[in-house]
């Protein structure tokens, strides 16, 4: 399974390609339209979210509600698109208004993709390179998570995820009894935080950095229940299910680092507080008394829940001006920008669960055949018997 995107952030949409999704699988537009709306929440976000309310359009591989195993075409569109219609070159422009809508970007923003994008393209203006390499992206990534996650839903794999810490507003309250549980705390609180008191202060931290002009990070944590064992491989590099994970989380925009399991914090502790402790009864079969792991041993799944970390620095773009240099005049100047989010660490919680989800479904899919849902669950339910009695 695989998927391309395309799409500039003020162009007429997004769209993305699913190749090798599996035939009989029950796909509708109102399950992908719900992981775009969680996307959409989130406290700490711009003016653009009140524009955009993102509906996905399935334009092909589906037909009554089921996948045919034909390429899947997935479209949202923007609605900002009607405000950028000259900028983007979709609407002539009239002698008078040339200069204004002309007017190149020429002033790159530190911690964006601005300047390194225009020397390698030759953009001498930074809108082509901004257009692209927005967050904006994301939306049509989480369409293709919503079908990925829909594939692991009737193989009994759950995804969830959650935000544990944004501006250094650490969630001590991070536990939760059932992937249910844990959907539904998430979806009530604003900055999908498992503590209601941490998700105060974390607003009150939104809150003051856009009042500073600034901007905050976080943290956020995916948890997948119910993968098999033995997923991924230890045989070669680049089949690690680790490393796919990892390099999934590292390609959302403005993450900087990943952990699975107790990661870091496994470099000051001794290997016997570390390693998961090996048991097995007839009902569950292999299972494990800790899961420091975080669900994987060996680039390969251990069958207990996957745990994956990952750390988003703050948005680029801010109202409190950072130093930079134009381009055209190589002058210093204070930036000044027009609008931006102050914290999407919410909503990256969202992207990175589907993300995740993506990685997943591809690798159970790699393992356990591709070509048909009612095959694949078979294949997959003989291999959890096998791996029980192992
Ligand atoms: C959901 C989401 C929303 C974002 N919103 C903004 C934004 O409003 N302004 C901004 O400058 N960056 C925003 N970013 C981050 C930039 O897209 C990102 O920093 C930029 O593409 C540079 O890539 P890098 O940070 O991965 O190096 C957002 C990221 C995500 C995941
Ligand atoms: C549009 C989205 O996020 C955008 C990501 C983004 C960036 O630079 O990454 C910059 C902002 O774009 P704009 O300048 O148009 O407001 C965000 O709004 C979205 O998440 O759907």
């Amino acid at each position: 399974m695989r998927y391309l995107t395309a799409g500039e952030s003020h162009g007429p949409q997004l769209t993305t390609i699913l190749e090798g999704v599996p035939a009989g699988l029950e796909l509708t537009a109102e399950q992908i339209n719900y992981e775009l709306a969680r996307r959409q929440k989130g406290y700490g976000r711009g003016r653009r979210m009140q524009i955009e309310k993102d509906q996905v359009l399935i334009t092909s591989g589906v037909r009554h509600g089921v996948t045919l195993g034909a390429p899947i075409a997935l479209v949202v569109e923007n609605n900002d698109f009607k405000h950028w219609r000259k900028i983007m070159g979709a609407d002539p422009i009239s002698p008078e208004e040339q200069e204004d809508v002309k007017r190149k970007i020429t002033r790159p923003r530190p911690g964006h993709a601005d300047l390194n994008g225009a020397i390698k393209y030759g953009h001498r203006d930074m809108r082509n390179v901004l257009e692209r390499s927005s967050a904006r992206e994301t939306t049509v990534r989480v369409a293709a998570g919503a079908v990925a996650k829909t594939i692991l839903a009737e193989l009994g794999i759950k995804v969830g995820g959650h935000v544990l810490e944004i501006g250094g507003v650490k969630a001590q309250k991070t536990q939760y009894n059932t992937m249910d549980e844990l959907q539904k705390v998430t979806e009530e609180s604003p900055v999908r935080c498992l503590d209601p008191e941490a998700a105060e202060k974390m607003m009150q931290a939104i809150d003051d950095a856009k009042k500073a002009g600034d901007s905050i990070g976080g943290i956020v944590e995916v948890i997948v229940e119910g993968m098999p064992i033995g997923v991924g491989s230890y045989v070669q590099y680049d089949r690690k299910l680790e490393a796919k994970l990892g390099a999934a989380i590292m390609s959302i925009n403005a993450f900087k680092g990943v952990e699975i399991g107790i990661g870091f914090e496994s470099a000051h502790l001794p290997g016997s507080q570390v390693h998961d402790e090996i048991q097995w009864d007839e009902v569950n079969g292999y299972t494990r008394r800790t899961n420091n792991a975080g669900g994987f041993e060996g680039g390969m799944t251990t069958g207990m829940p996957i745990v994956v970390r990952g750390v988003m620095k703050p948005i680029p773009t801010l109202y409190k001006p950072l130093e930079s240099v134009d381009i055209d005049t190589k002058e210093p100047f204070k930036a000044s920008i027009e609008r931006s989010d102050s914290c999407a660490v919410p909503a990256a919680s969202v992207v990175a669960e589907a993300v995740v989800a993506w990685e997943l479904a591809q690798a159970i899919l790699e393992q356990f055949g591709h070509d048909r849902m009612d095959a694949i669950k078979e294949n997959i339910q003989r291999h959890n018997e096998y791996a029980k009695d192992f």
